[in-house]
């Protein structure tokens, strides 16, 4: 079948390969009402920039490649949906700071240097468990993340309009334009998210973490002590990511790196295929497979062996360190079960992968008062699960994958702030999951810290 060969292919053969996926099962894709509009907008999209440059997408395969060594660990965190709306200087600036600030605690607390990646500039499409929502006897499409529709619950706002798409990149082109200046404009310094740290710290609820941070405040007197460079401190990488969702969005934003001939999906330096559409005939795998940029595939409890297996060998058939990471997301109640046979039969059978944990996915419950929310202490449960797995395995536990906001919203339930049923109402703003608030997810890395110190 035409463009089925992924290796040994023609330059022509390579780009035609790239529309393979249209014959393929598309699950989650929007129903576009006007085809022509559609294909305009994704006309323009396919001459617009590129978000990433190819040879940062490599940069990140090798640090993704030490992370599933053991001589990185990444934090990935962010929005679960994105909304145009927040992409303001605030906002973009309190989320890069809360993972500056996570990144520093966990540095100091697994010893190694923290890959930092946001869910940020193109997190702007969401699949759904299902395709209508129901109100007062009223059934309108869901809300499929701004890219596709807006949150209202109206017939006008929920009909997928093919213009977000274009939105969506010109505002992870905005967002990632200040993420660049605010990681490399000397907005990070070390020091300075150390103080930010120390700020946190004040706060008596955090009392428990205070030995932890004491000690990563002698290691920066130490530091300076010793004369280290902090100027060499001032700038961080910081990398982009999404769920590659739309097809026809990450398709147009596929392009060949003029240096190597290669396809690189220029939307963001790395994209993870999610739970619901990681079919191994889909047209999500087909897609990824055909792209050099390291990529994730989120493996939920229903994931067998031979499913993680096949992905590996289709997504990675080379073997190449970094390309693949699984992103586990089972619940704190099955992590300890699910992971080991997993861990113990990819490390056999497979390629290298880097292994993350999403605590976040498998614990969404309903509150008493009707909110869809998380609790702290089952996210550090699944956390805690997915360390002692991999070192009853012997394997590695290479990162974090985060909901969270730099926002004080109240979405998820606990924390030393004790938030509670009803303390959700007070500020509950996610349009899909519920997020970890700044507060909440500095005490997560500070919690992981102290698991990774031990
Ligand atoms: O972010 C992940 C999914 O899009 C989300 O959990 C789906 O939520 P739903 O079950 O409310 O559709
Ligand atoms: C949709 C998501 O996750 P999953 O595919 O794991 O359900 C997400 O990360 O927001
Ligand atoms: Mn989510």
């Amino acid at each position: 079948m035409k463009g089925e060969q992924v290796n040994e292919q023609s330059p022509q053969s390579v780009i035609e390969g790239l529309d393979f996926w249209r014959q393929l099962p598309a699950p989650q894709q929007p129903s576009w009402p006007d085809k022509d509009v559609l294909d305009h907008v994704l006309a323009e999209l396919a001459v617009t920039p590129p978000l990433v440059f190819a040879g940062e997408a490599d940069a990140l395969r090798a640090r993704m490649a030490a992370a599933s060594r053991g001589e990185a660990f990444v934090l990935q965190g962010g929005d679960c949906a994105e909304t145009f709306a927040d992409a303001t200087a605030d906002r973009i600036r309190s989320k890069i700071m809360t993972i500056l600030q996570m990144a520093v605690v966990l540095t100091y607390g697994a010893a190694l240097p923290i890959v930092k990646m946001g869910r940020m500039a193109g997190q702007y499409a969401k699949p759904r468990s299902s395709d209508t929502e129901v109100r007062d006897g009223v059934e309108l499409p869901t809300f499929r993340g701004e890219a596709v529709n807006a949150h209202a619950f109206t017939p006008e706002a929920r009909t997928p309009d093919p213009w977000r798409l274009l939105q969506a990149y010109h505002s992870s082109a905005a967002t990632l334009n200040l993420i660049r200046a605010f990681t490399m404009g000397g907005f990070a310094d070390l020091r300075r998210v150390h103080e930010w740290n120390k700020g946190f710290m004040s706060n008596p609820a955090y009392k428990r973490y205070e030995t932890i941070a004491q000690e990563i405040d002698g290691a920066i007197r130490f530091m300076s002590a010793a004369g280290v460079d902090f100027e060499a401190l001032k700038t961080v990488d910081f990398y982009s990511s999404h769920e590659a969702l739309l097809l026809d969005y990450e398709r147009a934003l596929t392009r060949i790196d003029s240096r190597t001939g290669q396809p690189y999906n220029c939307s963001a330096h790395f994209l993870w295929i999610g739970e619901r559409t990681r079919q191994l005939d889909g047209a999500h795998v087909d897609l990824l497979s055909r792209v050099r940029n390291p990529i994730g595939v989120k493996l939920g409890p229903s994931t067998s062996v031979d499913d993680a297996l096949r992905l590996a060998e289709k997504l990675n058939p080379d073997g190449e360190p970094g390309r693949l990471t699984f992103i586990t997301r089972v619940g704190a109640s099955k992590i300890r079960e699910f992971l080991p046979p997993l861990l113990a039969e990819v490390t056999k059978n497979a390629a290298p992968v880097t292994w993350m944990c999403d605590p976040m996915h498998g614990n969404t419950i309903t509150s008493g008062s009707g909110y869809k929310t998380r609790r702290f202490s089952d996210i550090l449960d699944e956390v805690r699960g997915f360390f002692d797995a991999h070192d009853e395995a012997g394997t590695v536990p290479g990162g974090l994958h985060i909901e969270l906001t730099g926002d004080d919203v109240t979405e998820c339930l606990g924390g030393s702030e004790e938030i509670d049923d009803v303390g959700l109402a007070r500020r509950y703003e996610t349009l899909v999951d519920p997020r970890l608030n700044h507060q909440q997810s500095l005490e997560m890395a500070f919690a992981v810290a102290e698991m990774l110190h031990t």
